[in-house]
């Protein structure tokens, strides 16, 4: 995996609560939760547990009702460009080339022409889009546009990426392609991945450690490394993903996340 700098990124004591006609509803309860640098992290949980409240308190979009969220030792006081976020339906600026949504960041961080066509050039590649550099977005099937949000936030340099169901509306065969390129993206780039998923699949497939939250107020109920992903790019070797999937240990952990999700067993 590519050497990496990232901070890391640290909730302590963090407790959420909404207030909804006056009542308080609570959406986070006492958690404590570090992401080390280059980890890639997936967030699992039954619907209204508190991730997405979880990920828009790291990316800064709000501040927790009590505790503290830390990048890098620095409190988290609003969005910044190391926090990088992708959304599950793809944000992109209609009436902007792909590659001038893919270069917006480094423009606005004041990156010269060419130097940000590079870039913007560089990460379109990675995510396999070359060829669609001067397609508006509307132009683009989902997952192209997914594709584009990607490359969009990776050209940022946002070095840790939060990315809130960022396949769900997609289709089975654009999921899996997805997946894996966005795996090679992490083994290449060392980025901090937090990556928010309703498949229990996609939790234990893609993640370097797997969270599970509990039902609403939402705290980490499991914490497990899972070494699949890292395993198969160790000395450069690629395995299969159908033969991951076929790993004992992988469906191992498969069983004790949908376990800790009260999700019936799967044989
Ligand atoms: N802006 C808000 N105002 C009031 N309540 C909210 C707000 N955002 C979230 N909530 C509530 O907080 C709880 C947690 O919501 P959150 O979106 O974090 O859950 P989630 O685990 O991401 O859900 P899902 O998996 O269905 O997307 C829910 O009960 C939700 O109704």
């Amino acid at each position: 995996m590519a050497e990496n700098h990232t901070a890391r990124v640290e909730l302590a004591g963090v407790r959420h609560h909404f207030t909804v006609g006056g009542a308080a509803v609570g959406a986070l309860e006492r958690v404590d939760l570090t992401l080390e640098p280059g980890e890639f992290v997936t967030l699992a949980g039954p619907s209204g547990c508190g991730k997405t409240t979880l990920l828009r308190l790291v990316a800064g979009f709000m501040a927790p009702s009590e505790g503290s969220v830390s990048v890098g030792d620095r409190p988290v006081r609003g969005p910044g460009a190391e926090r990088g976020v992708v959304f599950q339906q793809p944000t992109l600026f209609p009436w902007l080339s792909v590659r001038r949504n893919v270069e917006l960041g480094p423009k606005l961080r004041g990156v010269g022409k060419a130097a940000r066509r590079e870039v913007a050039d560089r990460y379109l590649e990675l995510v396999g889009l070359e060829a669609f550099g001067d397609h508006r977005p509307y132009e683009l099937s989902g997952g192209m546009q997914q594709r584009c949000q990607i490359a969009r936030v990776l050209a940022n340099e946002s070095d840790i990426v939060l990315m809130d169901e960022p396949f769900g509306a997609l289709d089975a065969l654009t999921r899996e392609r997805l997946q894996n390129e966005l795996l090679e993206i992490w083994r290449a780039t060392g980025r901090t991945i937090l990556f928010i998923t309703h498949s229990v699949d996609e939790a234990v497939f893609l993640g370097s450690r797997v969270l599970v939250m509990s039902p609403r107020p939402g705290r980490i109920v499991l914490d497990r490394s899972a070494v699949f992903t890292q395993g198969g790019a160790a000395d450069g070797v690629k395995v299969a993903p159908e033969e991951i999937r076929a790993l004992p240990a992988y469906r191992e952990l498969l069983e004790e996340v949908r376990a800790a999700i009260h999700l019936p067993a799967t044989a």
